[in-house]
């Protein structure tokens, strides 16, 4: 049985899929479209992620891609965990630059959905995080888009301290949500 929670901002939700322990370990079908469909997520993804981060505090984000590469996540962790973050970026949205966060694990076998029109980040909690996620549009490069992550103007409270945390080049350079056409309009 799929379990689908809400998590207080349009559409974002945790996801719980069953997990079958026994004396060999486990089994699970970690993603399932028909599952899915019946708990009311009907998303058709095409692209399959893996990223590992080899020490706590690396932060990846705020990421999204413009339309027409929008792209649905369904985040989930192999090893270890993160704290996994997604911001309304809809132009006109009464949520705009509203955020909602989720710690999603490896202990926890939970996951994340961050739909089209939500920007989307995480900061690992743990070393050697491994991070797969299954996105419902290509990669395109030229729609790529970055927010900074510590935009005041969204205040995402990020529970690794600002000096333990490693960006890449381009997160560190990354522009404020009011710099940025996002391409998303609400509804
Ligand atoms: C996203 C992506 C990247 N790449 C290449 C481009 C770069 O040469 C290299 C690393 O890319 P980047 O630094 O953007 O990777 P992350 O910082 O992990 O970005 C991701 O992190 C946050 C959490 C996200 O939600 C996005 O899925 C994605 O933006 O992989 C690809 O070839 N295909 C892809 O789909």
């Amino acid at each position: 049985m799929v379990e689908v929670s809400k998590l207080g901002l349009d559409g974002v939700c945790e996801i719980r899929v069953p997990r079958f322990d026994d004396a060999r370990g486990f089994f699970s079908e970690t993603w399932n479209a028909g599952k899915l469909a019946q708990a009311g997520i009907a998303v058709d993804f095409v692209q399959d992620n893996h990223s590992l981060s080899r020490e706590r505090g690396v932060l990846r984000g705020l990421h999204f891609q413009k339309p027409p590469f929008a792209q649905d996540k369904l985040v989930r962790v192999l090893r270890g965990s993160i704290y996994d973050v997604a911001i309304d970026i809809r132009v006109g949205s009464p949520t705009f630059g509203k955020w909602v966060g989720l710690t999603v694990s490896a202990k926890e076998w939970n996951q994340i959905l961050v739909p089209k029109g939500f920007a989307h980040g995480f900061v690992t909690l743990e070393p050697d995080t491994e991070v797969a996620y299954k996105v419902s549009a290509p990669y395109s490069q030229p729609h790529d888009r970055s927010i900074r992550f510590d935009d005041p103007d969204i205040a995402i409270d990020w529970p690794v301290a600002a000096q333990e945390l490693i960006l890449s080049d381009k997160d560190a350079a990354a522009p404020l949500l009011t710099d940025v056409e996002t391409g998303f309009v609400y509804p």
